[in-house]
């Protein structure tokens, strides 16, 4: 029988991302496959945030950057390097969602969070925004918390619930892949642990790659762990060596 081959969903290739002339990723190549989960790790200013920046073309909002190497994507509706020019930075920021370390959430209302990027974007008004609106709130888990107080200000929801929120708003836009910046870093240990239940379930139907500062939470959920050092790749670990701990122990030490 003939074997499939199955194509990364990102291609991360020769990556060097430079600020002025401070290098901050060096040469850098990796490939996120469909349905993974790949964490980033490493010390703080390792380069872990401007990768992901750079899958959705962030950095370019800092007017030094310099962005050198290819990131070749293949959604639906969407292939091909996305520093080429072809492809515009809006169209490919609603395939690639983004969650930030700090929830982002915009100053009104828990449904309005989501409403508004929806109207904004997607241009759905009356009964398929309100089933978009619970739907994307649905994916997030967040649902049963806020559904008898959609109207509330976001700003009065918990820590935990205000990241599922700005995940739900990402989620709405039907993004086919997911960059998300130590999405549990300021949430207690429930909080967190809710947070990465969610992202075991949403790996099914998104790619996502992932910055901690966890290494236990690398080991419980990483399909593969990339470990950072002065912007380049130090370590590859796949998720045998992440479970075999003679093994991950060694490959830490010998990266960090
Ligand atoms: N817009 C920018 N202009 C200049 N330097 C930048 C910019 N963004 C990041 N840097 C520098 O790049 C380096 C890496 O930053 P980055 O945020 O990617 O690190 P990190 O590994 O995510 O760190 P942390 O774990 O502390 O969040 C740092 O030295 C930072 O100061």
């Amino acid at each position: 029988m003939e074997e499939k081959i199955v194509e990364p969903v990102i291609a991360i290739e020769r990556l060097s991302v430079h600020f002025a002339a401070k290098v901050v990723l060096k040469d850098v190549s990796l490939s996120v496959f469909p349905g993974e989960l790949i964490i980033i790790v490493g010390h703080s200013g390792s380069g872990k945030s401007t990768l992901l920046r750079a899958i959705n073309r962030l950095n370019e909002c800092s007017p030094d950057c310099c962005t050198k190497g290819t990131i070749r994507v293949r959604f639906d509706g969407m292939s091909g390097d996305i520093y080429a020019g072809s492809i515009s930075p809006n169209e490919l920021r609603r395939r690639v969602g983004m969650v930030f370390q700090t929830p982002a959430i915009l100053p009104f209302s828990i449904e309005k969070n989501i409403t508004m990027p929806l109207k904004v974007t997607l241009g759905l008004r009356g009964q398929a925004l309100s089933e978009h609106t619970e739907w994307a709130l649905r994916e997030a888990s967040l649902w049963d918390e806020v559904k008898e107080r959609l109207r509330d200000d976001a700003s009065t929801l918990s820590g935990g619930q205000q990241q599922r929120l700005c995940l739900a708003r990402t989620l709405a836009l039907q993004p086919q892949a997911l960059l998300l910046d130590e999405p549990t870093a300021s949430l207690d240990f429930r909080a967190a642990n809710r947070i990465e239940q969610l992202l075991l379930r949403l790996k099914k139907h998104y790619c996502i790659v992932a910055v901690s500062h966890s290494l236990g939470q690398a080991k419980r959920l990483a399909d593969r762990l990339f470990i950072l050092r002065e912007g380049r790749i130090a370590q590859e670990m796949d998720r045998q060596a992440l479970q075999d701990e003679t093994m991950f122990r060694r490959l830490i030490e010998e990266a960090f």
